[in-house]
């Protein structure tokens, strides 16, 4: 089954054609990796997956459903669940109320229907001991951690995940691949656009490059990461 379809999908923001016309589909239960320069666009294509930005052109299909013009909440509902690269809890609220606030929302469903499923998402992602920890006053990896629970609480079938691994040492990092390794493994799947390359390939069955909003190569990871145009433009390296 294909959870995401994406069809010669293009989106301008004044005279910059920030999405060139990308297509691409992932499989239930895959896990794909996005990667490219600085503004080649990554961000702008969750957006359009998610529906906070519309395309000017191309379709977005969704569990067999075309989403195309269909609105951000909509989406989520269907089963879109996102992180953000600045994590944006709830700071006044606990981990805990967090993660019911964003099931409430994203399954529709009265809090105390979901307080079973936030208590085994917590568990999942390391936080059961922070539950009643005031988001703003968790550390960075914690932060992170709460980003993904909060993802995991709107009951997605597709996770997006935007630089998730961003600033964190070497042991929070490998701390936090292990936890989307545990998502994975339950069978989710996931876009995860990343900059920290060795935490995204040890995760990611394949891996697509943006460049100038076009997708430049996609395919395995050692693949890519081996093709001289990715060398080149991704990791300004000389070939
Ligand atoms: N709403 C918007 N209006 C105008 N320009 C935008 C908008 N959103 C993004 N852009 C521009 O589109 C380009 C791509 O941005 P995007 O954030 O998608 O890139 P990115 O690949 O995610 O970058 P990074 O790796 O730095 O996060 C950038 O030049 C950005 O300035």
């Amino acid at each position: 089954m294909t959870v995401l379809e994406l069809a010669n999908v293009s989106k301008t923001f004044g005279a910059l054609k920030v999405t060139d016309d990308v297509t691409f589909s992932v499989p239930k239960g895959q896990a794909l990796g996005i990667i490219g320069p600085n503004g080649a666009g990554k961000s702008t294509l969750f957006n359009l997956i998610t529906g906070n930005i519309l395309p000017d052109a191309g379709t977005v299909t969704l569990l067999g459903r075309d989403v195309t013009r269909s609105p951000a909440m909509e989406r989520v509902r269907m089963g879109v669940g996102r992180s953000f690269q600045i994590p944006q809890p709830f700071e006044g609220l606990t981990v805990f109320e967090n993660l019911l606030t964003a099931a409430a929302y994203g399954q529709r469903k009265r809090e105390a229907e979901v307080q079973d499923a936030c208590i085994a998402i917590l568990q999942d992602t390391g936080l059961l001991a922070k539950a009643n920890v005031l988001a703003g006053a968790l550390s960075l990896l914690d932060r992170k951690r709460l980003e993904l629970a909060r993802a995991m609480a709107t009951g997605p079938e597709l996770l997006l995940l935007d630089e998730i691994a961003g600033g964190l040492t070497e042991a929070e990092c490998r701390t936090l691949v292990a936890t989307i390794r545990g998502l994975h493994a339950q069978g989710i799947t996931i876009i995860w656009i990343e900059h920290v390359l060795h935490a995204l390939t040890s995760v990611v069955e394949r891996l697509l490059v943006l460049d100038f909003g076009r997708v430049i190569g996609m395919g395995e990871p050692e693949v890519i990461m081996a093709s001289k145009d990715v060398r080149e433009i991704y990791l300004g390296m000389e070939v």
